[in-house]
């Protein structure tokens, strides 16, 4: 008998609706449930996927409540807010949402204490390393989204810059998903040859070009949220990503937000390192040769995340 493939989503505004429907049209899940404080919100969601259901396949969604989550494999959470203006940075966000994660959290423990969490809300390394400290879960099946985004971001960008598919290109945004973030350009390459100091595709080495599409990437949320209020496609994809990455027990190598202990020297936070991504959550992470100046940003990322961390109770 095929298994039935059950996610949950807990929260059901934009990122919520858009992580639904990449699951939904890719047919990663055979079942998904809704959940949010809107009721209504949630149903409304549920039927309106569902009117798609003849052109998709058999993939269920209805709305429901955490008493329907016993079976579910993964939950995903983007409950709570979202920066309103591209004043905001994502770590402003935290008071409100760690809040939020109290309760949700607790709730899931009760109910779907089997399943692996992926956290997307804001500021999502936090928010990990709250949900780890507040669950009764192994910390390695509660998994952040992290610099997959920004990854995708970037590797969008050179994509378009050197003219080339940007699953080509081979390069990683890590640390924490915010404005501390760390391109990894030591290990940067386009099938398998390296960017930095390269003639590549017929482009010399540019620093400052780079350098600017590093940015283009790293502020690519605030332009977005100047222009349409919100993110959402994107992360919907991620979202979509690193479920199937599970529910396949893919082992596939994922820039996501885990647990840090002891990597290039860093303890007791989490944020994004290249991850092996399968149905027991994160096991193991990649450590590449990185530079001085490529260690010495995530230092500085632990050291930002965690100085937040100190703000709140848990
Ligand atoms: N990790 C990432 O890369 C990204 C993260 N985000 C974050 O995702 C979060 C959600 O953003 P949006 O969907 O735009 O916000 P939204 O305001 O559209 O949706 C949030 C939903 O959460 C629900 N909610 C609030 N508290 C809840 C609770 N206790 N239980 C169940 N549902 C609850 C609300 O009713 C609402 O439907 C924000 O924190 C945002 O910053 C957004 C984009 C990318
Ligand atoms: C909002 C957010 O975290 C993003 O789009 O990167």
């Amino acid at each position: 008998m095929i298994q039935k493939r059950s996610v949950a989503i807990i929260g059901t505004g934009n990122v919520g609706v858009a992580a639904a429907y990449a699951l939904f049209n890719q047919r990663i899940a055979s079942e998904i449930i809704l959940v949010d404080l809107n009721r209504e919100r949630a149903e409304g969601e549920a039927m309106d996927l569902m009117h798609g259901q003849l052109l998709v396949g058999n993939v269920k969604v209805r709305a429901g409540s955490y008493e329907d989550l016993k079976d579910t494999q993964v939950v995903v959470v983007t409950a709570g807010v979202g920066q309103k203006s591209p004043d905001e940075s994502r770590l402003e966000l935290l008071n409100r949402n760690a809040a939020v994660y109290n309760d949700i959290i607790s709730k899931l423990d009760e109910y779907a204490p089997n399943a692996i969490l992926i956290i997307a809300t804001n500021p999502v390394d936090i928010l990990t390393y709250v949900s780890q400290k507040l669950s009764a879960r192994e910390p390695q099946r509660i998994i952040g989204t992290g610099t997959l985004l920004d990854t995708a971001r970037f590797r969008a960008l050179l994509g378009r810059y050197y003219d080339v598919d940007p699953r080509s290109v081979h390069a990683y945004i890590l640390g924490e998903h915010g404005d501390s973030e760390v391109p990894i350009w030591s290990q940067a390459n386009i099938g398998g040859q390296p960017i930095q100091h390269n003639t590549v595709l017929g482009k010399p080495y540019n620093k400052e070009a780079l350098d600017k599409l590093f940015e283009e990437s790293k502020n690519a949320a605030y332009e977005i949220i100047k222009r349409k209020g919100f993110t959402n496609s994107a992360i919907g994809v991620v979202i979509a990503r690193i479920v199937e990455g599970i529910l396949e027990d893919e082992k596939s190598v994922i820039p996501v937000s885990a647990y840090w202990d002891g990597a290039y020297g860093i303890n007791d936070v989490c944020m994004s390192l290249q991850s092996v991504v399968g149905i027991e959550g994160v096991k193991h992470r990649v450590l590449p040769d990185l530079d001085q100046e490529e260690i010495q940003g995530l230092r500085q990322s632990a050291e930002i995340l965690q100085s937040s961390l100190k703000k709140i109770d848990i």
